[in-house]
């Protein structure tokens, strides 16, 4: 695909979705389960950067990037290049069986950018849930220990494991059978409604879990540095620190969820980094391969190290092709300086969410980091959630062209995750539906 033959603009030339998409979703209803949900029933042909094209020729605006994933923006020149090359030389041995040097770089990239002093090293896998897994599983070899913290509002996958973490039960664990065991969920952080200091909600995060699970029983602690699913949560300052403290103290494992949080998406390479702590494991994944399947679980070497051979791995984790692909996004967010084009558009989108919320008084927080914003939607002048009018909102901008998502514990949210290449003209067209939305929603 020659970047030439999209145009970075949305244009819109049958109804959303269009015939053909229409006629694909008929014969998608015979043979997919309805359980695999398509939040936007329009069947994408082609991609670049922040436009997608759909089977009726339409160009929308793609705010969601498949959920966070293509973050250096989609068919990146870089990325098809490198995993056209790996796919011609080699697509799978199995890197328990015959090793390949695109797995080692992946793993060296990972160490070299993890916020931490000492060795890191590096097991790949293929989801994010896989990543939280293996992060658990080589937190408790680690310390003997069975407990596993997490927080409200936070997602971690859809396996028994990660679904059992995940405080939605419905839709991800509801009827699916037994959950996971030894898993203690404490309060967050959510300065909106808590309106608690960092140490305030430290101390009842701390105290919730001393007295449920019991330090010497945790294995580790898995937090989100920005909650994805949960709505952008952005937790108070000091918080996380007096976590990462406690858990220092007590010799639990502080495992940092990035998934959806990082690979550069709110201006540094993760997130974990705006608060300034140093994760003993950090979990990556969706944006690393840009748009291939890879995640990673790197952790300091000390931990790591305690698998006997053979206790880690799988068929696929690791992939060649993937493994070519994330060296490319590496060498794309340096090349391109994508970590100022996250600022840029902390700038100037977070303008025009904020002259948004001047204007609709059911906007009730702008919040978020780069290009990892959200905005909270409540009836107005008060903290109650209203899903109905994100729902309409989210599906007039739709039928105008803008692909854009939800989040939150009630689907209170509307949450925006831009490639880094998002021009300006782009999102301040995004801001520009968003006001007709909110207006004809009203
Ligand atoms: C923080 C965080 N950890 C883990 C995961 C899980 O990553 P997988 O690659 O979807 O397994 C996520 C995936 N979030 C999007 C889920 C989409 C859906 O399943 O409908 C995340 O955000």
């Amino acid at each position: 695909m020659l970047e030439a033959e999209i145009t970075q603009e949305r244009k819109l030339i049958t109804e959303i979705p269009g015939p053909r998409s229409q006629e694909i979703h008929e014969r998608r209803k015979r043979v997919v389960p309805p359980g695999v949900h398509t939040v936007f029933p329009v069947y994408i042909e082609r991609a670049h950067d922040s436009i997608v094209v759909d089977v009726d020729g339409n160009q929308l605006i793609d705010v969601c990037g498949g959920i966070g994933v293509t973050t250096i923006g989609h068919t990146d020149e870089a990325v098809v290049a490198a995993a056209r090359e790996q796919l011609g030389k080699v697509t799978h041995t199995l890197f328990t069986m015959n090793a390949y040097e695109p797995y080692v770089r992946v793993a060296e990239l990972l160490a070299a950018h993890a916020p931490g002093d000492g060795e890191y090293k590096t097991l790949l896998m293929n989801s994010g849930a896989e990543a939280v897994e293996n992060g658990v599983k080589i937190a408790r070899k680690h310390t003997g220990r069975p407990g596993v913290a997490v927080l409200e509002h936070a997602y971690h996958g859809r396996t028994m494991l990660t679904s059992s973490m995940n405080h939605k039960a419905s839709p991800y664990a509801l009827g699916y059978g037994p959950r996971a065991g030894d898993i203690y969920r404490a309060p967050n952080s959510h300065p909106l409604h808590d309106g608690l200091s960092g140490e305030e909600a430290a101390k009842r995060t701390i105290n919730h879990l001393e007295k449920t699970a019991g330090a010497s029983d945790l294995a580790c602690l898995v937090v989100e540095p920005v909650q994805g699913e949960g709505g952008f949560i952005v937790p108070a300052e000091g918080y996380l620190p007096a976590l990462a403290a406690w858990c220092k103290e007590n010799g639990i494992v502080f495992i940092a969820d990035e998934v959806q949080a990082g690979m550069a998406r709110t201006g540094k390479m993760f997130a974990i980094e705006q608060f300034g702590v140093q994760p003993d494991i950090i979990l990556t994944a969706k944006g690393i391969a840009g748009g291939l399947p890879l995640s990673g679980i790197t952790g300091r070497a000390e931990i790591m190290d305690k698998s006997i051979p053979g206790g880690l791995g799988g068929t696929f984790g690791g992939n060649p092709v993937s493994c070519a692909a994330a060296v490319a996004v590496f060498e794309q967010i340096e090349k391109l300086d994508l970590l100022s084009e996250a600022k840029r558009i902390e700038q100037t989108f977070g303008d025009g969410l904020r002259q948004l919320k001047a204007e609709f008084d059911c906007i009730a927080e702008v919040r978020g980091f780069g290009a990892m914003l959200a905005i909270e939607i409540t009836k107005p002048g008060t903290l109650e959630p209203d899903a109905d009018r994100v729902s309409a909102v989210i599906d007039f901008a739709g039928k105008h062209g803008v692909i854009l998502l939800s989040a939150g514990l009630y689907g209170e949210a509307i949450r925006f995750l831009p490639s880094l290449k998002m021009t300006d003209e782009l999102l301040l067209d995004v801001v520009s539906v968003l006001r007709e939305a909110f207006t004809a929603t009203a």
